[in-house]
């Protein structure tokens, strides 16, 4: 039988159990992550969240993430958040800013005076082939055809691939048909985070995420970092963008060329342990 503290936190809304394996080094195989985020057998997540020693001399922690599916994925903003709350609860947290090691590269994190934290995400990428995403772009957006007919979006990775569809109602989004379809689409090689946004104005928009390995999830900090970006880069938004998600509320800032910061709220649920028989 194993025997795992853990703790449940979520990010407006998207949900995630955080396991800290400072003290004991163990892997956590896909079987055990689909474990622990089934809804009914296990805790329950839209991902798991690994707090590991931190490798960089300047860094507080490093983390994995993996998927409710038990894939590993490169970043999740709303977990970066809530790994730093699990520190600051834990009195690890220096005053001044401080480093959080990514899948996908160090993140530096700010708790601001709201008790939310700010984290610089990173620079975003659009090369195709670091999405990776196997299609040439027709003008400023890529097109491929689906079921529902031709089907146009931009691409952008923060460490993890995304897709971006614009709609005119988010309430009439595709995320369960198109969404699925396009997020496992073999343009995509290692599949995609699809996000569907209507615009409000220039420092305003609403977003849902159809995520890889977990579905629709209530909110995708690193798909509102990408969703910024793929549409400040062509002029549709400001550099400071309120993003309205149905999970809650982010603030994502982004000038051409800069890093990413997202601000938003992190919050502890509950600690627990959990005992099975891992040999399932
Ligand atoms: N919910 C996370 C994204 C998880 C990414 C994962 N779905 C993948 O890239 O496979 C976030 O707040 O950024």
């Amino acid at each position: 039988m194993a025997e795992l503290r853990f703790d449940k936190m979520h990010g407006a809304g998207n949900d995630f159990v955080v396991l800290d394996l400072r003290a004991v080094e163990r892997d956590i195989d896909a079987g055990t992550a689909r474990h622990l985020a089934d809804r009914r057998r296990g805790v329950g997540c839209d991902q798991l969240l690994i707090v590991r020693r931190p490798q960089a001399a300047n860094s507080l922690a490093r983390y994995e993430i993996r998927n409710a599916d038990g894939s590993a994925a490169g970043q999740c903003g709303n977990g970066a958040r809530c790994i730093a709350l699990y520190l600051a609860m834990r009195g690890e947290t220096p005053g001044d800013p401080f480093i959080l090691e990514s899948p996908a590269g160090p993140v530096e994190t700010v708790r601001c005076a709201d008790g939310e934290f700010e984290i610089d995400m990173g620079e975003p990428v659009f090369e195709p082939e670091r999405i990776p995403l196997a299609l040439e772009a027709t003008g400023t957006r890529y097109r491929i055809d689906s079921p529902w007919g031709e089907l146009a979006f931009d691409a952008a990775s923060m460490g993890n691939p995304h897709a971006l569809i614009q709609v005119e109602d988010i309430e009439q989004a595709p995320l369960e048909t198109t969404g699925a379809w396009l997020g496992r689409n073999p343009v995509f090689p290692e599949g995609c985070n699809v996000g569907f946004t209507q615009i409000i104005d220039r420092q305003n928009i609403r977003l849902r995420v159809f995520e890889r390995g977990a579905g629709e999830t209530p909110a995708c900090g690193s798909g509102a970092c990408a969703a910024v970006a793929m549409l400040r880069r062509k002029n549709l938004v400001d550099d400071t963008v309120n993003v309205f998600l149905p999970g809650g509320h982010l603030v994502i800032k982004w000038r051409e060329r800069d890093r990413v910061k997202m601000k938003g709220p992190a919050v502890h649920v509950f600690s627990g342990s959990l005992r099975w028989n891992d040999e399932t």
